[in-house]
């Protein structure tokens, strides 16, 4: 039949041999016959190759590879089901040898399985299989997980197996998430908040992240958006009826009064001096002062380990070398930097200036003095080119107070103006705890995460830059309806409908496809 159609449209170009025009009329025809030929053969032959498109099941690793106890491999799709019933042959299956492998197991329960080979049945690993029937699954799919021994050649050999299933395909980066948020069981706070828990490395972090990944984050921002189109609603019905018998006096007024609200609510979430962004990516803490203060020796006290070279000789230290650290359960990536100093010596200067960005960039200084070169001369001198790097919320560290015989922490401190200082020996270790207490419970105040207040304080809103960006723009329409006078309702309506859309595009419930790449990227296969 379709041999057939083709050879009328060749005969049909044979004879007319005129035009260009013609040749291509023909040829999109033929094409489609062609096309609905290969749709026909596609159902006729299993053996076709799918396109990854047309391949809807997916599945990974879901544990990292290596050896430990178990491993993980994730399945997710409409073919699922039709995975288990080629590869999991549970034991109920092995010992009823007629009866066929099974194609309905129970949802949501374990079941002692051994894998198997799909083409040679060949057993592969013995572990445990659960069906999680969609949508009642992490992706709101059909899912199977197989819970295997964590060994390379053991999930090498699953993985190839599953690679044989024309009807499946390796999963992208990120992509049963992806599809947990297509299906509606995550908004893109939860996406983030998912990928904050994974990587959260202290305590703050987690449970900040597990806050965000619960859905916390998502109810606070759809709380905003339901103001707005509360307000919106008003507005509408302005344009509808007109201020006059069907509508209350007023209306405009009332819109107003609550939007005014809610722009104060978002600008004090603006002005939260990125607590939550600092909070989640970690606190960025530059140790300076002049060459052989004792830097390099702080950063590995506060390391626990010889992490810098620590020498007498000064200017020992060039680069900048940071460290992530858990500094009072907060996250802190702390960087050593050179002494600063004049200098003719080419690197040292290039380091020196390194360690000027540093500071400025920096989100927390610290500067280590030497007491005995502070107090040499018998009055207590500090060089301008560190005095001018001081501020009032710099922490001071005076160290080797193991060489001076009297406490000078208020002097210093006085002359100037910080408000916390440290006298210690990081040689014989004296006052060092009582810094590192101290110093901890310094930046929990800074970002507000003492424990005893932890309950009052409101958590930050705000914990990735994309969250500030919309909202700063979500802020900028709302100013705008603010001052848009009665008497043009209509634009005021439009204002509030982006104000609206802005925040919708921090969950991600409205038109949103040109961020969602930016989300999923980041994350691993398997996730
Ligand atoms: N007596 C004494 N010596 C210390 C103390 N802390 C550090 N030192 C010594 O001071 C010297 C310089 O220490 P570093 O930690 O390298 O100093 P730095 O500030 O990193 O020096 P640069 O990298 O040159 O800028 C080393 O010999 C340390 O052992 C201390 O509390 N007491
Ligand atoms: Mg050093």
């Amino acid at each position: 039949m379709i041999v057939h159609r083709l050879a009328r449209h060749f005969t049909a170009f044979r004879k007319s041999k005129r035009s260009f025009s013609i040749l291509s009329r023909h040829l999109d025809a033929a094409s489609t016959v062609f096309a609905s030929a290969a749709r026909l053969e596609r159902v006729e032959d299993p053996e076709l190759v799918l396109s990854d498109a047309q391949r809807r099941t997916i599945y990974a690793l879901s544990t990292p590879p290596g050896k430990a106890g178990v491993a993980v491999i994730r399945v997710s799709g409409p073919d699922a089901l039709r995975v288990w019933s080629c590869m999991v042959m549970a034991n109920s299956d092995a010992r009823s040898k007629d009866k066929a492998r099974e194609t309905d197991p129970e949802p949501w329960k374990m079941h002692r399985c051994k894998i198997i080979h799909p083409e040679s049945g060949e057993s592969l690993d013995d572990g445990l299989a659960v069906f999680f029937r969609g949508p009642k699954s992490f992706t709101t799919e059909d899912v199977v997980e197989m819970h295997i021994h964590s060994g390379r050649a053991i999930i090498a050999s699953i993985l190839s197996a599953l690679s044989r299933l024309s009807f499946c395909r390796p999963a992208e980066r990120g992509e049963f998430t992806r599809r947990a948020f297509e299906g509606g069981r995550l908004d893109l706070t939860q996406v983030e908040g998912l990928k904050d828990l994974i990587d959260a490395e202290t305590e703050s972090q987690r449970k900040a992240a597990l806050k965000a990944a619960g859905g916390t984050t998502r109810a606070r921002f759809e709380s905003m958006r339901d103001e707005i189109i509360k307000c919106l609603a008003l507005v509408e019905a302005l344009i509808d009826f007109g201020e006059g018998e069907e509508i209350e006096k007023g209306v405009y007024e009332l819109a107003r009064k609550r939007a005014l609200v809610l722009y104060h609510t978002i600008q004090h979430h603006l002005s939260d001096n990125r607590r939550g962004e600092i909070l989640r990516s970690g606190i960025r803490l530059a140790i300076f002062g002049p060459p052989n203060a004792g830097k390099s020796s702080l950063l590995n006290f506060l390391a626990q380990r010889e992490a810098a070279i620590v020498t007498p000789v000064p200017g020992t230290t060039r680069d900048i070398l940071e460290l992530s650290l858990d500094i009072g359960g907060l996250p802190v990536i702390v960087a050593d930097t050179a002494g600063l100093r004049h200098t003719d010596d080419v690197v040292e200067k290039i380091g020196v200036e390194r360690a000027r960005q540093t500071i400025d960039k920096s989100d927390v200084s610290l500067c280590v003095l030497s007491l005995p070169e502070l107090t040499l001369s018998g009055t207590i001198h500090i060089p301008p080119a560190i005095s001018s790097l001081i501020s009032e919320d710099t922490i001071l560290l005076l160290n080797k107070a193991d060489l001076v015989s009297a406490s000078h922490i208020n002097a210093i401190s006085k002359l100037l103006g910080v408000k916390h200082t440290w006298q210690v020996s990081l040689t014989s270790g004296e006052g060092t705890q009582a810094f590192l207490e101290g110093f901890g419970r310094a930046l929990q105040e800074r970002y507000d995460m003492l424990q005893e207040r932890v309950s009052e304080i409101e958590e930050p809103l705000i914990t990735h830059s994309r969250h500030r960006a919309h909202l700063e723009s979500a802020s900028k329409f709302l100013q705008a309806f603010l001052d848009t006078p009665a008497e043009d309702v209509v634009f005021g309506a439009e204002e509030l409908r982006y104000a609206a859309q802005a925040i919708g595009k921090i969950s991600g419930l409205i038109d949103v496809e040109d961020v969602l790449d930016a989300v999923f990227r980041d994350f691993c296969i398997g996730k």
